[in-house]
Parts: structure tokens; C-alpha cells; sequence
């Protein structure tokens, strides 16, 4: 022990360690002191006590021995990083404590969350190069890519907003990057660690990988040494290393992916598309919908497929494939899930083996999801649609041979019902190791000497209240009632008195009693023996565990999709390598769940490319605009879509430019953030995307907005030739089809026949010469003075085509200067002229003689008409504003 007692060695590790937390082994608990008791006592509602020490009285905490995983883990769910430190008996009879182990949020292996916990490592290697490494050490998976290009460090983030990792470590080189870290922290939830910088480097990086992973691995994977991906992993897997997690043995697999692999779909668009949050945070989001799994590892996939659609055909006609013959036999699909429902997470089970933290109850829960795969196979095979399909490649793709091996090893090793302990005995099925068997013979023979000892006796010595028993201070005893007490037979020793009895003991029993506890010891000791090894091959077959572990999931996220498909009339929708996007009577997924939903099409073709949205606000521009997009990502995901017919040709990415609700509450203009995510699409998008813009523009002046609306159709369209729908309310764009060959209109329609609106859902082809705005006002509550009066404005806008804003001086003194301006309805644009007659734009000159000298009201009135700020009020105020001013210009 250190100079400074028992805290003094805990402040002494604690110095050592950058962990927030310390809990040291005392004996039987482990114990925070100083500041971290007062932490942790106050996080977890512990109670804390002194300690003195040296002098010194200190605060203090603890958690018995057996109880430390769940602290740990609610410690580090809460964002800290907890040091243990083991305790150990020194060679002077004493004890000393080491630090074995740091529980972080990525290495927390004890998590029950079901959730995917990714730790990543981050590395950049140029402004345009960036390596990224997510392993999860629950499940063993690790992966890695690089993504290069003028967004690289944009398409980094995504990637991180993708796997949604629990801890990140990022390389030195970024550590100083504030605008790296903060997107970081705004798109994930992850604790940030600084990990030592030389695990980063090229050298120990790629040593530390080939170390894990094998030394041909790179160059079989094609995967440059001391390139950028392989230095994330370097440094991941020492961090794992350095925590002293000692999972590394289930990381058997590296497994790279590359951008082309995938269709590109980044966290802007997966929040606007609501693929796995809502952007409020209420309703469902497209996981929650289409989610019918029944395992946690087939519900993880599900999320990954969906975060991630596909680009190649044959992968999504493997999909289809399977959904479909499982779309068509009912019977099978329900027998499949039922089995599926047997399985226990395999991935995770075969990291906890690994770890060697599995109890017997775990190794059983491994053979029982062993045995459904020859059980899934048999159905399979059994039906011949299901066994024509790619659904027979999955079941067969891991070794069934050395999993049956395993099952069986399992099953003739583990005890039905094992204790939770691992040291007592009970673990190991009899029959199953010969030395075992033997002693378990000796035990139960002794054990049975015992049990009828009572009756010997009594028969033997004719004494009528006597029995055997065992208790924790006496061990073994003969108990006779206090009347007989002085008939007993010499060999008899007293060994207690008690009120109306006395105990006894004999040699002959304490020989047995002996005989047993040594017996109890080594059938203990060989029983954790024999469990240990059992475990060890289970853990040596970790990567069996994960084939068929994934392969239960790929068969559940399938049957997941068939179910959601069958059960909402989805189809397969017609995949090409083509331009063409075509769907019959199309639904929005989540939608349809809720609504009595009108259905819509869609055709894009060469010549049509770029469809222009009108309507009427609550029409269903978005709702539209949202449904095709998610159509395309679901069928790129290789699921059925909701729809009549669709044929899909095959897009690079999906780009949306939507709403930007969370973003306002982090403080940033909505104008910004639209600007934002419009330059992102107008760099990335390919003439092989499909990009969705919904009202771009609306977030700054009406002309600036119309301009640049304007600017994006015709880069969009002439530039990039993506295949595009843009929903507005500027309806001077729809002059756009007339000028650009592939731009076409269509708009929401509603039905005004009568005295109200009627939204129809349907869309038409053509522009719509209406927005309806005022009806939706009235809709939401807008007083009726103020609708009527906007009826009236909106009358006469109509009727002379021409907005016509009278000009005030330009001198203080009232002189000459005055101005027209006109916004001309028709052509979207604003002349002004002066009253000397020179006009400062292009453009008609309006009508009329310039007025003399304004009266103060006037004037008061355009000062505050120039000091009008027309991005920050609605158009509903607008009204109000421009009512209240004619009311004081007309007086
Ligand atoms: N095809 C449809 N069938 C049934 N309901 C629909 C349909 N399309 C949209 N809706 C419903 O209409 C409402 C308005 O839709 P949406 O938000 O798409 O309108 P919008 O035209 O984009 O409105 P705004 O221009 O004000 O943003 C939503 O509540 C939506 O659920």
C-alpha cells in the first residue's frame, strides 16, 4: 500500500488515469472516494460515507463486488469514463490495486441496449481525404472507408451521423478543427475522446491492423498500408486494447465499403426524409413504420439497409427476390419469424464469450439459436418457392457443419439448468467428462451417507427424535431432543445446547463432512474448469456466431419488409439501369398509414426531368415530393414500395432541400441553413440523382428568392441534369417550362367550385394560376376582417396585374426626387423611375405623373414601407401592415 493509505492509493491511480471516475476494489466493494463519491453518489443515488485516512477524513462510496456492472453501465450510458481498478495480494501478505480496465461509451460491453454502440475513429489526411473506422465491440463488426473530394469532411460527418456512434475518436490533426468538432456534436450524440496521438500514425497504425486482422489482410481487401481507413482502425483497435476490454478476439473481420457501393443519401436528407427520427420528434418515422422484426439484430440491419440504399442491381433483385417469395407464402414467412423469434443475438453473444463475461445462461442462449439455423434451413428447403429463392444462399452461407458441432458440444456439455454462479457446480451436464462424472459419483455417495445417517442412528441406538442437518457454523450435526440427550452413545460428542435439543457430531461424520467440502471444492473447481473451455471454443468460433447471427438477421429484416408489404399492398417495383422514373397511383409509406390517402403518379422521362410543384398551401406539394423519394430509397433498400406500379431506374443519391426545424432552435438563420443545404446539393447532385426542393428561396426577400429559385431550375436543369422536383409557391417559375425543354408543370389540385376549397391530393399536369393562401389564413384562425380585406387586396392585384407602391421623396427637404415603383405581377420584376424622368432599372415605366410634395403621414408611411424587413414578417402580417398604410394614405 502507498504512504497515503487506501485513498491515498486511490488518488494516486486516479492521477494516473484520464478517466472522470475511479472505482477501486476494497475487499468485497468497490469504492469511489473524494470528489468522484460525491459524484457518483449524487448520479446514482448513493449513499456516502467518511473514511479517514491518515488524518484525513474523506467522502466515500461503494458498490459490492457483484453489482458493479450495472453502476458501470449507467456511469458511462451517462457520458463518463470509469476506471476499475482490480485489487491483488502482494508477496508481503498485503494488497495492491491495478487499474485493469476503462469503461468508455464505445467499449462498453456490458451495454443491454439494443441499439448498435459504434465507437469511430477519425482521421484526416488531406482537406479533401478522410479516413473512417466504426467498430462495434458488442458484436465484433468493423468497418472502415474513405471518402475523398471537395465535401469530404461533409461526407465524413455523414458517415458518422449514419452508424450514429457512442464515442468517436478523433485523429490529432482534427482536434483543433472547432468547425469539424461542432458538426460532429450537432449530428451525433457521441462523447468525444482524445486518444494518444501515436496510434494514429501511418506505421503503428498499419502494424496494429495487421496484427488483429492478419497480415495478407490489406492487401487482400485492397486496402493501401498506412492509408487513411487503415489508420482510423490502427487507432480503434488500440483504444479498445488500451481500455483493457480484451474483446478483440471477436473483431475477426475487417470489412471495407466504398461510396459506389451505396446510393448517397446524407444526413440533411435522411432527417428530411424522417428515415429513422422524425424531425419533431412525434409520429413515426419510415423505420418505425416498416419495422416487423423480431429480433434487436434483425431491427439493426433493418436500420442500416434503410440509411443506406443500394446501388447495384443484382444485390437489390437478390433482395427482391427474397421479399417476394416471402411476400407469397404466408404460412411459411409466419412459421419462419416464429423461429426467427428463438434466436437470441448471436453477434452480441459471441462478443460476450469473447470477453469471457458469459455466464452458462449465455452459452445456452448460443446453443439454442445455434439449433434454429438447421430449423430455418428445413422450412426453407421445405417450400419450393422459398427454396428457389436467394433465402436458401443465406441459410446455407454460414458452416453448418461446424455449427451443428458446436450446438452439439453445448448441448451435452451445459446443464439444462445452471446456476448463475460459476464456481459452485451445477454448470456441466453429467456424461460429459469422465473425471467429473467420477467425482460427482463420490459427492452424491457421500451425500447419501449423510441423508440416511438419521435413520441409521435411530435404528441402531433406538432413539426416537434425531435427525441430521447442516447449518453454517455447526457444518454437519446430529440433533437429538433434550430428553433423550443422555441416551446417546458414547462416540456421541457435544457439540451445542440448545433449548430443547443438543447437538452431536462423530468422527465418522466428520470425516464425510470433510469428504464433502473437498468434494464440493473440486467438482466446483473442474466444473468452472470444463465451462471455461467450453466457452473458449465458442469464443474461438466467433466468427461462426456472427455468420449466423447475420444470416438470422438478413432472413428477419426480409421477412420484416414482406410482412410490411403484404399487409399495406405494396409491389415490387421494376428496377433498370435508366433514367426513367415512373410510378402508378404512388403513396407516402408513413402517410398511408394514417390517412385515407389519394394516390398520385409520376413519370420523369428523358424529355421530363424537372417537374415545377404548384399549389395551394396544405395541398400535399410535400407530401408528394417526400412520397417519391422515399419510393426510390425503398426500392434502392430492395423492398416492395407503395404503389400500383413503379419501374425505378437506379439513382446515385437522393438530395432533399426541405424544412430546417432543428436547426432554427441551434440558432442559425433559416436563410443560412437553406443556403446551406442548397450549395451542398448543387455540388454534390449527379445527372444520375434525384434531387427533391421544397420551397427554396422562401427565406429572404421575394425577389432575391425568386432569383435564385430561378438560377437553381436553370443550373439544375441545363448543368447537372438531375432528375428534380421542386415544389413552390413563386409561381413566375412555371414560366421556366416554356424556356427550358425537360422543365414541366404540375400542381395540386383543389376544387373551388363551390363557396369553400376543397383540397383534392391529385396532381395535374400544368401550373396552377392560384395559391389559396388567404383561404388557408382563414383556415387557421386569421379574423375575418382581415380575410376579407386580403380577399379584396388580392381582388385588385388580380385585376391590375401590377403592385403599384407610390414613390416618397428622396430628398429630406421634399423636392424633386420622387420614384414610381411597380412590381409587375406577370413578370415577376420591380421598375423604379424617378421623378426626373431617368428610370434606374430596365424595364416598362409605369403610367402616370409623378406627385408633388408628400404630406408627413406619407411620409411616415414609406419610411416605414423602406424600413421594412420583408424576411422576417408573413405574408398574413403583410396584409395587415399594407392595409393599415392605405388606411392612413387614403385619409
Ligand atoms: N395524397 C394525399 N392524400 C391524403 N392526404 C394528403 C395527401 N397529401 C398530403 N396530404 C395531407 O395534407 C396535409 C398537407 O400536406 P403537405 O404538407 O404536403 O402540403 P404542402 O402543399 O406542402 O403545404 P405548404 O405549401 O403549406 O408547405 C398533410 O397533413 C398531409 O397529411
Amino acid at each position: 500500500m502507498t504512504e497515503g493509505g487506501i485513498v491515498g492509493e486511490f488518488l494516486g491511480l486516479k492521477e494516473g488515469t484520464d478517466a472522470d471516475l475511479l472505482a477501486m476494489q476494497c475487499g468485497d466493494f468497490y469504492e469511489f472516494f473524494a470528489a468522484d463519491a460525491e459524484l457518483v453518489a449524487e448520479e446514482l443515488d448513493l449513499r456516502v460515507s467518511e473514511k479517514s485516512s491518515h488524518g484525513s477524513s474523506y467522502p466515500m462510496a461503494g458498490v459490492p463486488l457483484s453489482e458493479l456492472t450495472p453502476y458501470l453501465k449507467a456511469l458511462v450510458e451517462r457520458g463518463y469514463r470509469v476506471a476499475v481498478a482490480e485489487q491483488y495480494d502482494t508477496d508481503d501478505g498485503g494488497h495492491a490495486r491495478e487499474i485493469t480496465r476503462v469503461a468508455t461509451p464505445g467499449t462498453l460491453i456490458e451495454t443491454s441496449d439494443d441499439d448498435a454502440r459504434y465507437l469511430a475513429g477519425v482521421v484526416r489526411v488531406a482537406e479533401d481525404c478522410y479516413g473512417l473506422a466504426f467498430a462495434e465491440v458488442t458484436t465484433g463488426r468493423f468497418l472502415v472507408t474513405r471518402v475523398e473530394g471537395e465535401d469530404a469532411a461533409a461526407r465524413a460527418i455523414t458517415e458518422c451521423y449514419r452508424y450514429d456512434p457512442v464515442e468517436i475518436l478523433p485523429g490529432p490533426e482534427l482536434r483543433e478543427d472547432e468547425d469539424f468538432l461542432e458538426s460532429l456534436s450537432e449530428r451525433t450524440d457521441a462523447e468525444v475522446t482524445n486518444h494518444e496521438a501515436n496510434a494514429f500514425a501511418p506505421g503503428a497504425a498499419t502494424h496494429t491492423t495487421r496484427e488483429q486482422f492478419g497480415r495478407e489482410t490489406l492487401s487482400s481487401l485492397d486496402l493501401e498500408p498506412e492509408g487513411p481507413e487503415v489508420r482510423a482502425a490502427g487507432a480503434v483497435l488500440s483504444y479498445v486494447e488500451e481500455t483493457g476490454l480484451g474483446v478483440l478476439p471477436s473483431m475477426t473481420r475487417l470489412q471495407p465499403y466504398g461510396a459506389d457501393d451505396f446510393a448517397s443519401c446524407d444526413v440533411t436528407t435522411q432527417r428530411n426524409l424522417e428515415i429513422t427520427e422524425t424531425m419533431t420528434g412525434a409520429g413515426r418515422s419510415l423505420f418505425g413504420t416498416v419495422d416487423h422484426t423480431v429480433t434487436s439484430a434483425g431491427g439493426r440491419l433493418l436500420k442500416e439497409w434503410l440509411g443506406r440504399p443500394r446501388r447495384s442491381l443484382r444485390e437489390l433483385h437478390r433482395r427482391q427476390e427474397s421479399v417476394a417469395a416471402l411476400a407469397e407464402r404466408a404460412l411459411a414467412r409466419e412459421d419462419l419469424r416464429e423461429l426467427l423469434g428463438e434466436a437470441y443475438d448471436l453477434e452480441r453473444l459471441a462478443g460476450r464469450a469473447t470477453h469471457g463475461s458469459a455466464d452458462a445462461h449465455a452459452l445456452l442462449r448460443v446453443r439454442d439459436s445455434l439449433a434454429v439455423l438447421p430449423k430455418l434451413a428445413d422450412l426453407i428447403a421445405g417450400d419450393d418457392r422459398l427454396a428457389d429463392s436467394p433465402l436458401s444462399e443465406i441459410v446455407e452461407r454460414p458452416d453448418r457443419e461446424a455449427a451443428a458441432g458446436l450446438r452439439e458440444a453445448l448441448d451435452e456439455g451445459l446443464a439444462d439448468d445452471p446456476p448463475k454462479t460459476l464456481r459452485e457446480g451445477g454448470l456441466i451436464e453429467r456424461g460429459y467428462d469422465a473425471e467429473l462424472d467420477e467425482l460427482v459419483g463420490r459427492h452424491e455417495e457421500a451425500l447419501e451417507w449423510i441423508d440416511t445417517l438419521g435413520e441409521r442412528e435411530k435404528e441402531t441406538h433406538g432413539i426416537t427424535h434425531l435427525q441430521v442437518d447442516r447449518n453454517k457454523t455447526d457444518g454437519y450435526y446430529i440433533q437429538v431432543g433434550k430428553s433423550e440427550a443422555e441416551d446417546v452413545p458414547e462416540k456421541y460428542r457435544q457439540v451445542k445446547t440448545l433449548k430443547n435439543s443438543v447437538r452431536f457430531t462423530t468422527d465418522a461424520l466428520e470425516e464425510r463432512e470433510r469428504e464433502v467440502l473437498r468434494l464440493e471444492e473440486q467438482r466446483g473447481e473442474l466444473e468452472y474448469e470444463l465451462f471455461c473451455e467450453l466457452r473458449e471454443r465458442v469464443a474461438r468460433r466467433a466468427t461462426l456466431l456472427q455468420d449466423v447471427g447475420r444470416a438470422i438477421a438478413e432472413l428477419d429484416t426480409l421477412a420484416s419488409l414482406a410482412t410490411h408489404a403484404v399487409e399495406n399492398r405494396w409491389i415490387r417495383p421494376e428496377l433498370e439501369d435508366s433514367r426513367a422514373l415512373d410510378i402508378e397511383a404512388g403513396r407516402h409509406p408513413v402517410v398511408e398509414r394514417t390517412t385515407e390517402f389519394v394516390p398520385n403518379d409520376l413519370s420523369l422521362t428523358d424529355d421530363r426531368e424537372f417537374l415545377i410543384v404548384t399549389g395551394p398551401n396544405m395541398s400535399g406539394k410535400s407530401t408528394y415530393m417526400r412520397q417519391v423519394a422515399l419510393i426510390v430509397l425503398l426500392a434502392q433498400v430492395g423492398s416492395f414500395v407503395p404503389a400500383e406500379r413503379a419501374r425505378i431506374g437506379l439513382v446515385d443519391g437522393i438530395y432533399t432541400r426541405v424544412g430546417a426545424l432543428d436547426e432554427l432552435a441551434q440558432g442559425r438563420s433559416t436563410f443560412m441553413v437553406e443556403m446551406g443545404e442548397l450549395s451542398n446539393i448543387l455540388h454534390s447532385a449527379t445527372d444520375e440523382s434525384l434531387v427533391i426542393l421544397d420551397e427554396v428561396g422562401r427565406g429572404t426577400a421575394t425577389y432575391d428568392g425568386i432569383s435564385i429559385a430561378w438560377a437553381t431550375t436553370e443550373y439544375l436543369h441545363n448543368e447537372i441534369r438531375a432528375k428534380t422536383l421542386f415544389a413552390t409557391h413563386y409561381h413566375e417559375l412555371t414560366a421556366l417550362a416554356d424556356h427550358l425543354p425537360r422543365v414541366e408543370n404540375v400542381h395540386v389540385a383543389v376544387d373551388d367550385s363551390g363557396d369553400d376549397v376543397t383540397f383534392l391530393r391529385t396532381i395535374r399536369e400544368g401550373p396552377t394560376d392560384r395559391s389559396y393562401g388567404v383561404h388557408v389564413a382563414q383556415l387557421a384562425g386569421v379574423p375575418d376582417p382581415v380575410v376579407s380585406r386580403s380577399d379584396e387586396v388580392l381582388e385588385r392585384l388580380r385585376a391590375e396585374k401590377a403592385i403599384e407602391a407610390k414613390g416618397g421623396d428622396a430628398s429630406a427637404d421634399g423636392g424633386s426626387g420622387t420614384q414610381q415603383v411597380v412590381f409587375d405581377v406577370g413578370s415577376g420584376e420591380m421598375t423604379t423611375a424617378s421623378a426626373d424622368g431617368g428610370s434606374e432599372d430596365e424595364g416598362s415605366m409605369p403610367d402616370g405623373e409623378p406627385e408633388g410634395a408628400l404630406d408627413p403621414e406619407t411620409e411616415a408611411v414609406l419610411s416605414e414601407l423602406s424600413g421594412l424587413e420583408l424576411a422576417d414578417v408573413s405574408p398574413v402580417e403583410l396584409m395587415t401592415r399594407v392595409q393599415e398604410w392605405q388606411g392612413r394614405v387614403d385619409e
